[in-house]
């Protein structure tokens, strides 16, 4: 596909998304009806497609319009690229700027903030003077992080062996395993590195946060909310230990025997755990505030109650966990969202109406160029 036909996919992709198809369903849905598009071609597309949601506003301000030719054309003018050589008409490609879009006037840029206004209120009341840079970097694409998994490889040999299949990446300080990819991403997948365990994909943050966990050799691990098990497999490769996942949703873990095995750890699926752990890890379900460059739709779907619904379920995560914390263990609290109200405030709350259990640490990392925001909390019984 030429670039201009590229955009025009994207366009059309944009007005399914308009039409309220989830942005997942609309692209697989264009896919389906475009099978001469190559997976470059797909990426591009995503790539046009997911720089639009992240900045909607802008986009729509420096296009003159929330359609999806004014969203694409805002787009391109925001990352400089000049439009007339896009829109050209030729072939697939859309048709040619109109005298009025091409003499649109260019936005003031600190007027327009990709955020709904009333979570930027949270935002502020929530990071006060880092708030902007934090609505700032949701704009922008994540990067693509890997976690090197210690029980297969160093991160120098990991790195040499992405390298050798033709993934570039780079450590960085986030966290003592963490790898950067520059180039390659769509191989790493289908690499014989991953394939064999030497590396897993998880953002830098999450990283550090299981680094940050005080964890002793022989520890009885439950990962309440598990998930896909990015969390427990990180935990896994620190420590020998005796390890364990649940999930109220057991279908969410369905991948979790062949990651485990893949890393060469053992983590056993609790369906109902019972019985005492030295530590209780709750990654909380969250708006994902921290994540929203990956997920750009829901930073504009969430609203006021849903996130009141979240606080709740947070709180009753919380309490539903806790009687599974052995005397002197820990219970860990964790969200992915630089939101207050998921973080502190939950930790703040369950403290005051559980006066046994007292705040050790609380720890943030902000939404940066190696990590997604993420919330930390660890507690203990008081004696
Ligand atoms: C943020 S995700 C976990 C991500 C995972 N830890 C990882 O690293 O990939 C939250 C998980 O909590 C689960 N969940 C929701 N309500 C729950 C509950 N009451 N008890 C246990 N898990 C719950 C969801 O099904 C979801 O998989």
């Amino acid at each position: 596909m030429t670039p201009g036909a590229r955009v025009a996919a994207a366009i059309e992709v944009l007005e399914r998304i308009r039409g309220g198809e989830p942005a997942e369903k609309a692209l697989t849905n264009w896919a389906r009806t475009a099978r001469y598009a190559g997976s470059k071609d797909r990426a591009a597309l995503r790539d046009h497609v997911f720089s639009v949601l992240r900045c909607w506003w802008s986009c729509a301000a420096w296009g003159g319009g929330e359609d999806g030719r004014a969203l694409l054309l805002g787009s391109l003018r925001l990352q400089g690229i000049d439009a007339d050589t896009v829109f050209t008409g030729e072939g697939h490609a859309p048709a040619p700027l109109t005298e009025v879009e091409r003499v649109l006037a260019v936005p003031d840029a600190t007027a327009v903030r990709d955020l709904p206004d009333w979570l930027w209120e949270r935002f502020e009341a929530s990071l006060g003077a880092n708030a902007e840079a934090a609505v700032e970097a949701l704009r922008v694409r994540a990067p693509i992080m890997l976690r090197v998994n210690a029980r297969r490889a160093t991160r120098a040999a990991a790195q040499a062996r992405l390298a050798s299949e033709g993934i570039v990446a780079q450590p960085v300080e986030i966290a003592r395993h963490a790898l950067q990819v520059i180039d390659g991403e769509r191989k790493i997948t289908t690499s014989q590195c991953y394939a064999e365990g030497w590396v897993e994909l998880q953002d830098g943050s999450s990283q550090a946060a299981m680094e940050a966990l005080e964890l002793p050799d022989g520890a009885r691990v439950l990962d309440y909310c598990a998930g896909g098990g990015g969390k427990v497999l990180a935990l896994a490769a620190r420590v020998t230990g005796a390890f364990f996942a649940h999930d109220a949703a057991p279908q969410r873990m369905r991948d979790l025997p062949v990651r485990a095995a893949r890393a060469g750890v053992d983590v056993g699926l609790l369906t109902q755990p019972e019985g005492e752990f030295d530590l209780v890890l709750c990654d909380a379900p969250c708006s994902g505030s921290g994540t929203w460059r990956r997920t750009p739709e829901a930073k504009w779907a969430l609203t006021p109650e849903r996130l009141e619904e979240l606080t709740r379920l947070q709180l009753r995560i919380l309490s539903e966990a806790a009687p599974l914390v052995a005397p002197a263990g820990r219970l860990v609290y964790a969200t992915c969202s630089v939101l207050k109200e998921e973080n502190q405030d939950v930790i703040a709350r369950f403290a005051s109406e559980n006066p046994e259990w007292t705040v050790r640490e609380m720890q943030h990392w902000p939404i940066s160029e190696t990590g997604d925001g993420f919330f930390l909390s660890q507690l203990e019984r008081v004696c």
